[in-house]
């Protein structure tokens, strides 16, 4: 809800919309963001090139949203840290750097089930599996 508006939601399409702005300024602010989205048209290329399966597509379409989508929820809450705490404070480097380790996290697990979808790909392709 924003503060001070009659109406308790805006409509369905002004959330959106209020959602493709903030992915417009994460995007701007943020080098990880287009890391992550160069990352995952590679992953795409790749799967191209290696002729994945419906199933494998599926899986790798997830761990790209997932890993976008946390590393949006990071940069929103390294936001809200600098906007309550401008000042350093411990628990405001604690709480970053905890938000910054959930999305390491993710990366690193994502990272280790692509390398299993892609080197089975690549096995096949081969005809070594
Ligand atoms: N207000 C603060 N008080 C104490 N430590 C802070 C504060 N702000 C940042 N830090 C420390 O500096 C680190 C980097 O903070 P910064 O805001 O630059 O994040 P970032 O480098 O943009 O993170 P990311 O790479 O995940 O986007 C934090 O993880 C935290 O350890």
């Amino acid at each position: 809800m924003i503060p001070g508006r009659k109406s308790n939601h805006p409509s369905f399409r002004r959330s959106f919309l209020f959602a493709l702005q903030g992915f417009r300024t994460a995007f701007s602010l943020e080098r990880n963001i287009k890391v992550m989205l160069a990352g995952g048209l590679v992953a795409v290329i790749a799967g191209f090139a290696l002729r994945l399966d419906p199933v494998s597509w599926g899986v790798i379409f997830l761990c790209c949203g997932s890993v976008l989508s946390m590393e949006l929820i990071n940069t929103a809450i390294e936001t809200v840290v600098d906007l309550v705490s401008p000042e350093f404070h411990p628990l405001a480097g604690r709480a970053k750097d905890i938000a910054a380790a959930a999305s390491w996290v993710l990366c690193i697990l994502v990272a280790g089930a692509g390398l299993v979808i892609y080197g089975y790909a690549l096995f096949r392709l081969l005809g070594l599996a």
